[in-house]
């Protein structure tokens, strides 16, 4: 065996597993599974099928999941860096499987970062409701806040808090939450040997404190009816079954929802813990083994541990308002106002720019006002003075979609919020507010990356397509300015072909471009670039 794990965590596995020891120790032999798992938000399970570079082989648990083979390197293909796909490990795309997350849920992901489960959740709220992913660790926000916008997420807010402080502006707020809790990381020992190096017999304690404070937050942000799903990567019972254990003996309002044992999912363990003093009558032990174990020598992924938690009452989705402002039709203050003026016949009806221009200032001033009363969207955000009409107007001008939420200004930044309700936010770490439609400079509106990520082809005014086959998209992902003849820039009808065009790879949009006289200027950001070879 390559790996050499602690003395005393053999000795525990070994209590633990009895007579499957010997199969747990043999998986350490094998090769961790890569997988990766198809972004729904971008290309259908269908579509990629046919367009994959890479041979797929379908995770049992999760329908837009793939084992891929060793080497494949699927963080090295445009389609990537496009946001087709994420790569995720196996075992880990069960937790999200499990939430039954459903278009237009409130979904919270309190322990969310680098944001695998985040982009996951998403993907199933297929844009609609909101997602609120939030971490610790500052550090690991930003890293959670790229892989969403990489994946053309629209709808959710990035945090970067204490629990309880969320759980202050949330009560029982949550259709869905996710507790991704951190752990010990017992279960990733062969995916990531570095793991070991923080390994010490007592860990499971240490994070058994945390989890046991994670999961009281969650429990009072659940709304009644709602389900929560609890997950770690680690064997240890303590911080599993222990943990739910001592979770449901708190927290009477919750059962678990058992585990269907379909996919080679195992029953929760009882017996250590009862052997090592957990008295727990005969109901709660069955609730218990109703929790489920992914073992690496039972199932094609790393060791996982996941609980499904259901809170008592009824699900009640009238109490608090839920739909959101169609950003396009009528927004807040000074936008509304615009819009009003240039709202007749559906979204897609458009003004000339100089019927705006009047509009806008016309209004200036209510503008102002209603801009500077959106500082309450969450620590950090700053008066603005200025004019959003230039905003505005590019998305009347240059988009084809009908954007739904409220427009937040942090400085000169722009988001688009799907929380509905976004005073919320006021008192917490809000690392992004909602999705980055860009900035104001100068009295223009530069579009931001995420805002294109998140489009399809035909949502820009303008669009070119570039190849992965043939080099152009690297080039591209890499920062160069391209050759591109005007016949290549499809317009809608009345769009010159001059200015920003959504750059896509294969028809999936993958950043911006400003095209003028066959160039194309790359706008695609410094720090997304593709930097090797
Ligand atoms: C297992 S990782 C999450 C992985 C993530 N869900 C994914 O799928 O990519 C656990 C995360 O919990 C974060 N964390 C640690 N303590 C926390 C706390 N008290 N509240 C919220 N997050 C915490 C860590 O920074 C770490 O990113």
């Amino acid at each position: 065996m390559a790996l050499h794990l602690p003395s005393p965590f053999q000795a525990k596995m070994k209590s633990l597993l009895g007579s499957n020891f010997d199969d747990f120790m043999n998986s350490y032999h094998e090769s961790p599974h890569a997988g990766i798992r198809v972004n729904t938000l971008k290309i259908s399970n269908e579509q990629f099928r046919e367009i994959s570079p890479f041979a797929l082989e379908p995770v049992p648990w999760c329908p837009t999941g793939y084992y891929v083979e060793d080497g494949a390197r699927p963080g090295r293909h445009p389609y990537y860096h496009a946001g087709l796909y994420y790569i995720q490990e196996p075992s880990a795309m069960s937790p999200v499987e499990l939430l039954d997350v459903q278009p237009g849920d409130r979904v919270l992901d309190l322990c969310a970062a680098p944001g695998g489960k985040s982009t996951q959740i998403a993907a199933k709220l297929g844009g609609q409701g909101v997602l609120i992913s939030n971490d610790l660790n500052p550090d690991r926000t930003k890293a959670l806040a790229k892989n969403l916008e990489m994946c053309g997420v629209r709808n959710a807010i990035v945090l970067n808090e204490q629990p309880d402080r969320i759980a202050e502006a949330f009560p029982a707020y949550f259709d869905k939450i996710l507790v991704d809790a951190p752990c010990s990381g017992e279960g990733m020992f062969r995916k990531d040997e570095s793991m070991l190096k923080y390994w010490e017999a007592s860990s499971p304690l240490v994070f058994a404190e945390m989890q046991r404070d994670i999961l009281r937050s969650a429990a009072n942000m659940l709304a009644p009816g709602g389900t929560m799903v609890y997950s770690t990567c680690t064997f240890s019972p303590e911080e599993n079954e222990g943990m739910i254990a001592a979770f449901l003996e708190e927290h009477p309002e919750f059962s678990v929802i058992p585990i269907d044992a379909s996919f080679g999912f195992a029953s929760g363990e009882t017996a250590w813990l009862q052997r090592h003093g957990l008295a727990m009558s005969e109901a709660l032990r069955e609730q218990i083994a109703g929790t489920g174990r992914l073992w690496p020598h039972k199932v094609r992924g790393e060791g996982h541990f996941v609980a499904v938690l259901a809170k008592e009452g009824e699900v009640n989705r009238d109490e608090e308002p839920r739909s959101l402002p169609h950003v396009n039709g009528q927004m807040t203050g000074g936008e509304a106002a615009l819009a009003a003026t240039s709202r007749q016949e559906g979204n897609n009806s458009r003004k000339s720019k100089a019927e705006l221009k009047a509009a806008r200032h016309g209004h200036k001033d209510r503008n102002r006002k209603e801009a500077a009363g959106s500082r309450g969207s969450g620590k950090g955000a700053q008066a603005f003075a200025g004019d959003l009409g230039p905003f505005m107007e590019f998305i009347h001008e240059r988009l084809r979609v009908d954007l739904q939420g409220h427009v937040v200004v942090y400085g000169s930044q722009i988001y688009i919020s799907a929380l509905p309700e976004k005073e919320r936010l006021s008192q917490l770490k809000t690392v992004r507010p909602g999705w980055y439609a860009g900035q104001l400079k100068s009295g223009r509106f530069v579009p931001g990356h995420p805002l294109a990520v998140a489009l399809k082809a035909e949502e820009a005014a303008r669009h070119v397509n570039l190849s992965s086959a043939d080099g152009e998209a690297v080039r591209y992902l890499k920062g160069e300015t391209l050759t591109v003849d005007e016949e290549r820039i499809i317009c809608h009808p009345g769009i010159e072909t001059k200015g920003y065009v959504l750059v896509c790879i294969d028809g999936y949009s993958a950043g911006w471009g400003k095209w003028q006289a066959g160039m194309l200027k790359n706008e695609y950001p410094v720090g997304w670039r593709w930097t090797s070879v």
